[in-house]
């Protein structure tokens, strides 16, 4: 039998707007789409004051895209499907308006939220699809699943404390990584962060009090990033701890997050439900 063979089927790339554009994570966002198979350029954002509004979004690769960085927020997410944002609290909110507005679905990947802005993103994920984290790495995603399992086997008898270190340039402490942490202990063994933490030690601070979590910031150079949870019993010291070496994790996941919310319509989501970790 002869016939003709029917052209090969092309799934549509998935069109991503990158806000923060000339940031760290931004660009390097934007040149993990660029080498992507399934994923485009479609929009580059920066604050009004950025000196790269106006040129070309790769421009910094030395090659140009034809994706000019924007602080018109409607210009820059109208041809998107998805927005990667890795800027400010301020900034990611009046992103997520215009995304809820537009339909375009939003993976968050800022730290240093209020408890009410991060209210006012589960009401944006009432209008669009939201992946919110403090941090996209499978590695500390994992992570945090082993500290769920050591909070519940150590219990009370060992005293939580969480060291982490950031390059001198993080604006947020402690960071949204930490934080985290301190919560997924703190839900594993039934309480909650806010009556547990204590986020600084100073002159006549008195003994330590019995479940309390305590947290210590280091910023310096250029650390990318560095997390050691200490379970700290009598006689004995257990010690998680992961190190981010370069930023690629983050861009990795940040994309796999992107990628999984191609098929949710509204809904806040996060590494464990990206990475099936739930
Ligand atoms: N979830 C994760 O896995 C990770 C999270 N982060 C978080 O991402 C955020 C950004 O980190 P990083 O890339 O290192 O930071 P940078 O300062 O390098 O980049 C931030 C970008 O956002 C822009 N920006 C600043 N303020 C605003 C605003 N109000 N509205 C819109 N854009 C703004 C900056 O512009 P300009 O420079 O002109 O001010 C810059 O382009 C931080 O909150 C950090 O903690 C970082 C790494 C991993
Ligand atoms: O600002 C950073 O750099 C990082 N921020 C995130 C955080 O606050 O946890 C994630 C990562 O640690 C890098």
């Amino acid at each position: 039998m002869t016939g003709t063979s029917s052209p090969a089927a092309t799934t549509p790339r998935l069109r991503v707007a990158v806000a923060g554009a000339s940031g760290r994570m931004g660009r390097m966002l934007i040149e993990a789409v660029r080498a992507s198979d399934d994923c485009v350029l479609a929009g580059a954002l920066d604050v009004a004051a950025s000196p790269a509004v106006g040129s070309d979004a790769t421009a910094f690769l030395g090659i140009a895209s034809g994706v000019p960085i924007t602080a018109d927020l409607r210009a820059g997410l109208q041809h998107a499907d998805v927005l990667i944002d890795f800027t400010r609290p301020e900034g990611t909110l009046a992103h997520l308006a215009v995304c809820a507005e537009l339909g375009v679905k939003a993976v968050i990947g800022t730290t240093g939220f209020s408890a009410v802005q991060k209210a006012e993103i589960a009401a944006y994920a009432e209008k669009t699809a939201v992946v919110f984290a403090p941090n996209m790495s499978v590695g500390v995603n994992v992570t945090l699943k082993l500290l769920q399992m050591a909070a519940k086997a150590l219990g009370e008898g060992y005293d939580v404390e969480i060291v982490e270190a950031h390059h001198k340039h993080k604006v947020d402490a402690p960071s949204g990584t930490a934080l985290k942490m301190g919560e997924v202990i703190a839900e594993a063994q039934g309480t909650r962060l806010s009556d547990r933490a204590v986020y600084e030690r100073y002159g006549d601070t008195g003994a330590r009090q019995q479940g309390t979590i305590g947290f210590a910031t280091i910023r310096g150079g250029d650390v990318v990033g560095e997390h050691t949870v200490m379970f700290i019993g009598a006689g004995e010291r257990v010690e998680v701890t992961h190190k981010s070496n370069s930023r690629v994790g983050y861009t990795e996941g940040s994309l796999r997050a992107a990628r999984f919310l191609a098929t949710r319509r509204t809904g806040m989501f996060d590494m464990f439900d990206v990475l099936g970790l739930n």
